[in-house]
């Protein structure tokens, strides 16, 4: 079981006059095993609370647990739950290091398995990574500037599956890739949670990229959760006015989902 739960999360930026509540009172729950999707306008305050989750930012209020472990505790449980939610985040160039060899780059999430593999061990593991993410592991070697834009997102993802997560946080990571390998990277992720029973909050401004991997759809705007649902319920027939303008905005939903329109 490895079930996420925002409890109340508020997260604010800012002081005095600039306080900006950017989370407000938002609660969420990601099933173990399924995929929840978070869509919202721009500014909505989606990456804020992913990054809640893996410590990236602090919760002024509520908390976020992982089968209850409390995330943000100080305790030893706190810090093992912890290891158990990795991110990958929009832009893979951005999360790989340039100079460095690709494996060596998916070698350091071993290091957040808690494990520490002799060489032989560490490369057995790169390379069974890359070959779970359909890299050839013979270019271990390369660097990131060698690969395409969606080889290199599958790149990161094999670097936060090094760490052996039982939670996946997707924030974006279709959007910087060419409308041509979208789908690849999706396809990927739907197999990976498959094999490997992943729960996974998958952050996307795109509806369709959204219903194409998700089993719940969480609506969020100026902070607030103000929808949730399984997805077809949600996007066939939302309750709430602003996901009808959101679902509106966006043509492609009155159709089924076509891979090429992603
Ligand atoms: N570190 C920060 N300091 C100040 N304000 C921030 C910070 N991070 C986010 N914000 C603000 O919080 C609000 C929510 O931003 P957030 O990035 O979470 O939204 P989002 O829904 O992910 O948007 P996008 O799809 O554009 O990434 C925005 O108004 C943003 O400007």
């Amino acid at each position: 079981m490895s079930e996420l739960e925002f409890d109340h999360v508020t997260v604010r930026f800012g002081h005095g006059r600039s306080l900006q509540t950017a989370v407000d009172d938002a609660s969420l729950v990601v099933r173990s095993g399924t995929t929840l999707g978070l869509v919202g306008e721009s500014g909505s305050g989606k990456s804020t609370i992913a990054r809640v989750a893996v410590g990236l930012e602090r919760a002024d209020a509520g908390s976020v647990r992982l089968d209850g472990v409390d995330l943000t505790a100080r305790s030893r449980e706190a810090r093992l739950a912890r290891r158990l939610v990795q991110m990958v985040f929009q832009d893979p160039l951005a999360a790989l290091d340039p100079r460095m060899p690709v494996g060596a780059s998916v070698a350091e999430g071993l290091l957040a398995s808690g494990r520490s593999p002799n060489r032989a061990d560490r490369e057995a593991r790169v390379r069974e990574l890359l070959e779970l993410v359909h890299v050839d592991p013979a270019r271990a070697g390369d660097r990131p500037a060698r690969f395409s834009g969606g080889q290199r997102q599958r790149l990161t993802i094999a670097r936060a599956l090094a760490a052996e997560p039982a939670v996946l946080v997707a924030d974006e990571i279709t959007s910087a890739l060419d409308v041509s390998v979208q789908g690849v990277v999706l396809n990927l992720l739907r197999e990976l949670q498959a094999e490997l029973r992943l729960t996974m909050l998958f952050i996307s401004h795109n509806l369709a990229v959204v219903r194409y991997v998700s089993d719940e759809v969480s609506v969020m705007r100026q902070g607030r959760i103000v929808e949730h649902g399984p997805t077809d319920a949600v996007l066939e027939d939302p309750a709430d006015p602003y996901t009808r303008e959101l679902l509106r905005s966006i043509p492609v939903m009155g159709r089924p989902l076509d891979l090429e329109d992603l």
